[in-house]
């Protein structure tokens, strides 16, 4: 684990941004956006198709350069440092389709994802050190698949297989986990076993999830950020963005409830 408190700046805020506009041939899928977020806070972050929300996520990781405005993790600026440079400060980003070795078993997952810096043969061969049993145990009762730690990936649910790739991407001791949409697709009781997951990891970590599903941001929002346009349109607790009529409006006028095939 990275110590937390050193390098935060004197705001406390892990990620900001300051005036940042992303354009593409003129078009800003991000428009003078500002916003920031607290260290250990859990953001959940909605907004209509197109409204920025991915580009929102490339701008933190590197992988898109703001055209304009900055881009500040605990107080740095990320300007021109790579996606490589930006994951090694300590944002981690899960993307919405898994990405697991489905041909290894749930354990070398973690195991590699623990090791990053070694090569894929030395972590699964070579002898794990007794601290890198304890943190794969560890993690593999945060996600809940212990009794799954010697299955391929492949033979999981989607569900599951969600899971390990928040694991391997805890494993990795991020500060900030950027995370999009984890329960796209995900049964009932999948999607309330990823809500326990992210609020438990939210107790030692700085988590942004962007979401559609609004009965999961129900589950796990204490502050909604709502992008439109490229821009924040509104901030709240879920019961003041669900009743804030700008919200209600950007969303076609229907009651969010509805919302979680149009949002
Ligand atoms: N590389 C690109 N070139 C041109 N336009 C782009 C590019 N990437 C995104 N856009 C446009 O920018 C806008 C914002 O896109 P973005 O994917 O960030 O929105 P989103 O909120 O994630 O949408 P969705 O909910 O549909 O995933 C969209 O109108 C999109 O078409």
């Amino acid at each position: 684990m990275r110590e937390e408190g050193i390098g935060y700046d004197m705001s406390g805020k892990i990620i900001e941004t300051e005036n940042v506009t992303v354009s593409f041939d003129g078009f800003k899928a991000i428009n003078n956006l500002n916003f920031s977020m607290d260290v250990g806070e859990l953001r959940v972050v909605i907004g209509p198709n197109g409204a920025g929300k991915t580009t929102f996520l490339d701008v933190i990781t590197g992988k898109v350069q703001p055209t304009q405005g900055r881009v500040l993790f605990k107080g740095r600026n990320l300007r021109r440092l790579s996606e490589h440079q930006i994951a090694l400060l300590g944002i981690g980003r899960k993307f919405q389709t898994p990405r697991v070795y489905l041909n290894l078993t749930v354990r070398e997952n973690l195991q590699i994802a623990c090791n990053r810096q070694k090569n894929v043969f030395s972590a699964l061969f070579g002898r794990p050190s007794s601290a890198e049993r304890n943190t794969v145990k560890g993690l593999l009762e945060t996600i809940g698949l212990t009794i799954k730690a010697d299955l391929a990936a492949a033979l999981l649910s989607h569900g599951e297989k969600q899971r390990l790739e928040i694991g391997m991407l805890v494993a990795q001791s991020p500060d900030l986990l950027l995370v999009d949409e984890p329960v796209a697709g995900l049964t009932d009781e999948e999607t309330e076993n990823i809500g326990n997951l992210l609020l438990a990891l939210a107790e030692s970590h700085s988590i942004l999830v962007i979401e559609h599903d609004m009965e999961f941001v129900r589950q796990i929002a204490r502050k909604v950020t709502v992008l439109h346009e490229g821009s924040v349109l509104y901030e709240g607790s879920i019961e003041e963005v669900q009743n804030e009529p700008r919200v209600i409006e950007v969303y076609l006028g229907e009651p969010l409830e509805n919302q979680q095939k149009i949002a």
